[in-house]
């Protein structure tokens, strides 16, 4: 018999700080990390007056003048950052109903001719113009360096739940501590007609770790469990929601789970919904396929016990077993955003649309 889920657990992050809890919380984490693959982190350890001053900034950067929103549209980077238009991208086939911006934690890029391409993804993000969104950028940059080390921490406790020795998830990080991890800031719009409520569609994240902020009080992100359910996650106020992505899914041997999660478009007439994921990425020369961790068998059996079930079959992530995890990472973007990938990586551009630009984007 399988395990399965109905809601998604919620988890204090002050149970940590005294040695009685400690304990509860890595148990807890253990549990949602293998049956669930999403749990609420409340009380996070991220200040409580950013979280409210890039909730309120969410819909000031879609406020602002289109052309201002133009200016920095994702087309002009190299680094697949910025702003991307409603309808401008497919998951599984169907147009997805959101409009967002591509951010990242500060990298300066220092590719050179003769590099493998993928070492050009990271770099600069591109922000919307100061003047118009006064003070966005340096509250959005110290929010991302207090999400980036609340992802180094929970690492950390991942290794404590499945009784890794500490560390072991270094390797997956640039010794150097060069990471670009990428945030973006996601407006949902209530659909004209009913006809369409696909916010996004059904999809696994590729990384790591997710750390989202839901930054309204609309519903509509959905987690779908192993009897294939879809189980709401509402907006819990001062909570993240943490989900698994494929690469941490994949050397864990599955003991993490990648769950499959969607977003459906508010009520026609409703306000917008706002959300603002942060993806931990690991990094770019790793093979995901060559790094598998082993684990004590009584951790493994707990997978057994779990069974499997409720995927959704959306990207194909056998691409890990055979490239750098940066390439894997670009290929995605690729075929994400084929007007970057058409600027930008011409030779990929033309592998992945032989045939010229497709009518649409695809995510995912
Ligand atoms: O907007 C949300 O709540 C989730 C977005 C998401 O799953 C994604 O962008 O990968
Ligand atoms: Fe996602």
């Amino acid at each position: 018999m399988s395990a399965n889920f109905s809601s998604v657990p919620i988890l204090d992050y002050s149970l940590l700080s005294n040695p009685a809890t400690r304990s509860e919380f890595v148990r807890q984490l253990q549990h949602a990390l293998i049956n669930v693959g999403f749990l609420y982190l409340s009380n996070p350890p991220v200040a409580r007056e950013d979280i409210d001053a890039v909730i309120d900034y969410c819909p000031r950067v879609f406020d602002i003048p289109q052309d201002a929103k133009l200016k920095v549209r994702m087309a002009n980077s190299p680094h697949f950052f910025g702003y991307s238009l409603l309808g401008a991208e497919l998951t599984k086939g169907k147009t997805d109903q959101r409009e967002q911006y591509d951010f990242g934690t500060p990298f300066e890029n220092t590719w050179q001719p003769g590099e493998p391409e993928y070492l050009k993804l990271w770099g600069p993000a591109q922000w919307p113009d100061e003047e118009l969104v006064p003070g966005f950028k340096s509250t959005f940059l110290r929010y991302l360096s207090q999400v980036e080390k609340l992802s180094f921490e929970f690492t950390r406790l991942i290794e404590e739940a499945f009784e890794l020795p500490p560390h072991t998830l270094d390797k997956f990080f640039p010794p150097d501590g060069r990471v670009q991890h990428r945030a973006k800031v996601v407006k949902y719009p209530a659909p004209a007609d009913a006809s369409s409520n696909q916010g996004v569609g059904p999809h696994f994240d590729g990384g790591f770790l997710t750390f989202l902020l839901q930054a309204s009080p609309h519903r509509g992100l959905q987690v779908q469990n192993l009897a294939g359910d879809w189980i709401d996650a509402p907006p819990i106020p001062g909570t993240f929601v943490v989900n698994i992505g494929k690469a941490l899914e994949t050397v864990t041997q599955g003991l993490a789970k990648a769950t499959s999660h969607r977003v459906l478009s508010p009520e026609v007439g409703s306000t917008p919904r706002y959300s603002v994921p942060f993806f931990q990425n690991i990094s770019q020369t790793i093979k995901i396929g060559e790094s598998i961790l082993s684990f004590n068998p009584e951790i493994l059996k707990l997978k057994d016990a779990r069974g499997e079930g409720g995927a959704t079959d959306s990207v194909n992530y056998a691409e890990y077993g055979q490239y750098s995890s940066g390439q894997v990472a670009l290929l995605g973007r690729v075929r994400s955003h084929p007007d970057v990938a058409q600027r930008h990586y011409p030779d990929l551009f033309k592998q992945f649309f032989p045939d010229g630009f497709p009518s649409q984007g695809f995510a995912y």
